[in-house]
């Protein structure tokens, strides 16, 4: 017998061997409840639902937790499952899918949330492979998307020493500061809200980063990082990439036909680039020329591990690079919301300016020094991460080894997703969760520790938690605050000056955001203007 022949058959063997031993280790094993497989459509998907787990079917005017589900995709699966609206299983606090041998796991409520992404963090704080952002894309850099390891763990080293609530506060001037032109770009009446939001975090971001100071209009810095995140934004809700089931696809040359997807990557890659580090060669070029004025992370980053290190280098252009990618969008959906919510809610910004004025006293604009004395604005901080959540389905984590809980098996790799919006939707927790109702974290005119805070999961969860929090908690506070001491939030009118309507409409996307809408936002006297007037 020639060798060929017996190799063949000792691979084979052995593979029945390694089958065999998968079985009888998995017999007995109970998985969580899910529909059997990859549910293609709508109605297969409903009729695949296991006995013993009932499935919610979601209002359409309900968009957010419509991606319960759909928002798989936002890693991988977003192509395959698109057009399944319904959502998760009632009375499981696990729910499994499997789509072509990957498994999904959605935890459902806060225990095992907290129980698995917590407090066993060391199994659950992978991310997924993402092989066209990571790899084909070039964004593997973006350390919200690298594998847990020493360079992930490096670069949330280096985050930690600026982020972190103490050394974070002595860049809330900058807010503050920031927050004032917000509110004399509202005031212009040129331009639209969203606009103005991207611009205001995007200035907040580039100036503690990188001590940038940016354009009131198309900065180059922005127009850049704007770029790269739109590539991301693509390459991860556009639906599944073949590559990401069938690796060695991305060793395909890029002009076979077929390979569009690497053409693609190669044009996202340069935005890549440019992101890693145009603001950061800008900023090196300043400092040799001894033109950074002010403390910021770069120069905090390079006072402590020099110039001279080539992996430290690398690592502090993805650090910094990488505040963009979790900040920018994520906070500007955040303020969009408050504007949809205080339009829909004009009894909300009553009480607010009702506690400002008893507060501060008249015709005060709110600072930081006032950060603890204002606790409506405080509940409508929490009510905003609450009521639309803003990434309702947290950035999938990877399980790196085989787990058992409450008796179910959770596979080694398996995806795992945290319903963040059901945690926050809960009626054990919150009645009636879908109204938007900062009154429901105060007793006696006092935050209410007995209240469940949104907090607690809308960052995420464990070593993966966000570190941008306490940015994105003062960024949120002071606009929340100013806008409302000086403005007034109204519905839209017609023409002839009628009120028309407003919905409840959200993006279907990993973030999730309103949808372009218009409300009536008026300056509350020309003495308000004075408080924000140009330094
Ligand atoms: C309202 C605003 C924000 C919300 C709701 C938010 C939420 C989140 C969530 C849910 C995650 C995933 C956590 C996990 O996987 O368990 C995350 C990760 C991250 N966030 Fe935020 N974030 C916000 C603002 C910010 C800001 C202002 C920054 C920085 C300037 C930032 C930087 C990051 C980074 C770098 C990661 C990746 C962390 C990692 O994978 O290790 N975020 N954020």
């Amino acid at each position: 017998m020639s060798a060929f022949p017996a190799f063949a058959a000792l691979l084979v063997g052995l593979a029945a061997l390694l089958l065999l031993y998968r079985r009888a280790r998995r017999r007995g094993v109970r998985y969580p409840p899910g529909p059997p497989g990859l549910p293609p459509n709508r109605e297969r998907a409903r009729r695949a639902v296991p006995k013993g787990v009932s499935v919610v079917e979601v209002p359409r005017d309900v968009q957010a937790i419509r991606y319960v589900v759909v928002a798989h995709g936002c890693s991988v699966f977003g192509g395959w499952l698109r057009d399944v609206d319904f959502v998760c299983a009632a009375g499981t606090d696990i729910l499994r899918l499997n789509a072509l041998g990957t498994n999904i796991i959605v935890i459902d409520t806060l225990k095992p949330a907290l129980e698995l992404l917590d407090k066993r963090s060391a199994k659950y704080s992978d991310r997924p492979r993402m092989i066209m952002l990571n790899e084909l894309a070039g964004f593997g850099w973006n350390f919200g998307s690298m594998e847990y390891g020493e360079n992930w763990r490096e670069c949330r080293k280096m985050t930690h020493r600026e982020f972190h609530a103490a050394p974070f506060k002595q860049y809330r001037p900058i807010l503050y500061r920031n927050a004032c032109d917000f509110l004399r770009r509202l005031r212009s009446g040129r331009g639209t809200v969203p606009g103005h939001l991207k611009h205001v975090v995007g200035a907040n971001i580039m100036e503690i980063v990188y001590d940038i100071k940016v354009l009131p209009e198309h900065d180059p810095f922005i127009v850049l990082a704007e770029a790269g995140q739109e590539c991301v934004g693509r390459s991860t809700t556009g639906g599944l990439y073949l590559v990401e089931l069938l690796p060695f696809l991305k060793y395909m040359p890029s002009w076979l036909p077929g390979a569009a997807f690497k053409r693609q990557a190669a044009v996202w890659r340069q935005a890549a680039d440019k992101q890693l580090h145009v603001a950061y060669d800008d900023f090196l070029e300043r400092m040799k020329r001894g033109k950074v004025e002010n403390h910021c992370m770069a120069k905090s980053l390079i006072d402590s591990y020099g110039l001279d290190d080539p992996v430290a280098d690398g690592r502090m252009r993805a650090t910094t690079a990488t505040m963009y990618m979790g900040g920018a969008e994520t906070t500007a959906a955040a303020l969009h919301s408050f504007f949809l919510a205080m339009a829909l809610y004009p009894e909300v910004q009553a009480k607010a300016r009702q506690e400002m004025d008893s507060v501060l006293g008249l015709g005060k604009l709110p600072t930081f020094d006032d950060f603890g004395t204002l606790p409506y604005i405080d509940a409508i901080v929490k009510e905003l991460l609450r009521w639309y959540p803003i990434v309702p389905l947290l950035i999938p984590h990877k399980l790196s080894t085989d787990d058992v809980y409450d008796g179910y098996l959770l596979e080694k790799d398996s995806f795992v997703m945290v319903n963040i919006w059901a945690i926050l939707h809960d009626e054990d927790k919150y009645k009636e969760p879908f109204a938007f109702n900062p009154d429901r974290f105060l007793k006696n005119g006092a935050l209410d520790p007995d209240v469940f805070d949104p907090q607690e999961v809308a960052f995420g969860f464990g070593r993966r938690v966000c570190p941008g929090l306490h940015m994105a908690y003062d960024g949120m506070w002071i606009i929340v605050a100013t806008v409302l001491a000086c403005f007034e939030i109204g519905m839209p009118k017609d023409a002839a000056g009628k009120v028309t309507e407003l919905r409840e409409d959200f993006v279907s996307s990993f973030v999730c955001e309103p949808k372009p809408f218009v409300c009536d936002i008026r300056l509350r006297s020309e003495a308000h203007a004075s408080l924000f007037k140009d330094e």
